[in-house]
């Protein structure tokens, strides 16, 4: 079995399958972590006919996926996820063609830093439920999950998710959990074997699976945009059926963009949350320094918003440190070569799968001392360029709701951290429970096994502005989504909806 000794060096391979044997599906980035240590940090893979390069240096990733993004825009082609689930649907398995270009150009509007600093009426709003919800339940997962929805379902539909138990959360799950399923290494013959996904749908089982995932996929899909196109306010669903490139797209695609839209930024931002939470329990000791920047800076009179950022280095630091710690998707997201490269002497192949390993470069000893520790003052020894800061993705697949999970990272972790000390629960036994934090899950997104935790009132003046700005705050969503609307219109940006 001939192996091109111009790639970069690798595990031996076997013929045909090449390494998937080796390739464990639970937490196959230890794997690669492990395989870095001997073959370096760049290295390739084989999986059946599908060379893949494993990155593990920050230097080496940004070099290929940032200065030659043109070169690493595609993304690798998943036969059973995009063909046969979301039948070339989802803007993130999209390849980098006018297509993809055409939805960028569409989206990049609504996402900007300044657009997206408009939307922080509903972060405020929906933060301040998530507090108040505290202070009777401490299930976090659920209202950090309820957070979530609810912003990109107000910004993309007009209308809140209330509760956390309704059917479109469940439905929003459901999705994620069989695009999940879909796009699974190694699970898929017509994965390995492309050819096969011709034959008629009775000698293709795994057809008629894709077929019924779409159907509840697409319709979910539809129903939302419609509802977002009768809603009496402005929201996305309109911006971009007015869009000039929304015009271009029939009704199912552009519903595709927006429920991608909701769907992305759903699980990121409340998986990244319970992290956060999890450091809580594994070191405490962050908790009282940042609360004495919280009560320096804002006092205990009032809650934290937006425009204390700039005087908040510290939670700045507890969000970097929170990303960095443990990665959402610590098994990165592909890329794939566009063309044929060489780097640093080795051949890089057209159509080779790029992986930027998160897990190896947030975890390098090299770049952050003692990694494995949660400790937010590593954020502040001023700007070091050679860190790993790529917690976004990289060059031109960039996440693109990135400032808006940046505002709400900072705006939920410093509201929280004001109003609360995260305690462990007791045990049985009289003691505080420990929590193993190393234990996640394999799925792309990677969280942390269900734990608890006790949010407890740091003083009750705290509960009483809680309450109050609960009580008082504005919840009528069309007042708000109108608000946002002339806020744009006033700092100048192009609207169309
Ligand atoms: C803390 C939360 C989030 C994290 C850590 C995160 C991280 C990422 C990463 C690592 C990628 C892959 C980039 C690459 O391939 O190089 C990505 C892609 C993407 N993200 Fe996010 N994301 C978050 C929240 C959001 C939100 C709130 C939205 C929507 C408003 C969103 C929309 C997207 C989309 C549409 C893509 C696909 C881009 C493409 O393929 O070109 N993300 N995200």
């Amino acid at each position: 079995y001939y192996r091109d000794r111009r790639l970069p060096p690798g595990p031996k391979r076997l013929p045909f399958i090449g390494n998937i044997h080796q390739v464990p599906q639970v937490l196959p980035w230890r794997t690669f972590h492990q395989w870095s240590k001997k073959y370096g940090p760049i290295m390739s893979a084989q999986f059946g006919r599908q060379t893949i390069i494993l990155i593990a240096d920050t230097t080496i990733a940004r070099d290929l996926l940032d200065k030659r993004g043109s070169l690493y825009s595609n993304r690798p082609k998943l036969v059973m996820a995009d063909d046969n689930l979301v039948k070339g649907m989802h803007i993130l398995l999209r390849q980098y063609d006018d297509r993809f270009r055409l939805h960028q150009r569409m989206e990049a509007p609504v996402l900007s830093p300044r657009a997206s600093s408009t939307y922080y009426p509903i972060q405020d709003l929906e933060s301040k439920q998530l507090l108040h919800e505290l202070l009777s339940s401490n299930d976090f997962s659920l209202h950090l999950e309820r957070y979530s929805i609810s912003l990109l379902y107000s910004l993309t539909y007009g209308f809140r998710v209330k509760t956390g138990n309704e059917q479109d959360v469940e439905d929003a799950r459901r999705i994620l959990h069989n695009f999940t399923y879909a796009s699974r290494v190694g699970t898929w013959a017509v994965d390995a074997i492309p050819m096969l996904n011709s034959l008629p749908m009775f000698l293709a089982p795994w057809k008629r699976i894709g077929e019924e995932l779409f159907q509840i996929e697409s319709s979910l899909h539809m129903r939302n945009m419609n509802k977002g196109l009768k809603s009496r306010a402005w929201n996305w669903s309109k911006e971009f059926s007015v869009s000039k490139q929304g015009q271009l797209m029939p009704p199912l695609e552009l519903a595709y963009d927006l429920g991608i839209l909701t769907e992305a930024g759903l699980e990121t931002t409340s998986t990244v949350m319970k992290i956060f939470i999890l450091a809580t329990q594994s070191y405490p000791r962050f908790i009282s320094v940042a609360q004495r920047e919280i009560d320096h800076v804002v006092g205990t009179d009032r809650l934290p918003t937006l425009s204390d950022k700039d005087n908040l280095p510290y939670i700045c630091a507890v969000v970097e440190e929170t990303l960095r710690w443990r990665s959402i998707v610590p098994g990165g997201v592909p890329h794939a070569a566009r063309q044929e490269d060489t780097y640093m002497g080795y051949r890089i192949p057209k159509d080779a799968t790029i992986v930027p390993l998160h897990w190896s470069m947030s975890l390098d000893e090299h770049q952050f001392d003692n990694p494995l520790e949660f400790r937010p003052e590593r954020w502040l020894a001023g700007s070091d360029n050679d860190r790993f800061t790529n917690f976004f993705g990289y060059g031109r697949r960039v996440c693109t709701g990135r400032h808006i999970a940046r505002n709400s990272l900072f705006v939920l972790v410093a509201r929280i951290l004001w109003g609360f000390d995260v305690q462990p629960p007791i045990g049985a036994d009289g003691k505080p429970k420990t929590v193993d934090d190393m234990d996640f899950g394999s799925a792309f997104v990677s969280a942390p096994a269900p734990f608890e935790a006790v949010f407890e009132l740091r003083n009750e003046d705290a509960r009483r502005i809680i309450e109050n700005e609960w009580e008082t705050t504005e919840k009528n969503l069309d007042i708000i989504m109108d608000s946002i609307k002339e806020e744009q219109k006033s700092i100048g940006l192009d609207l169309r909806g």
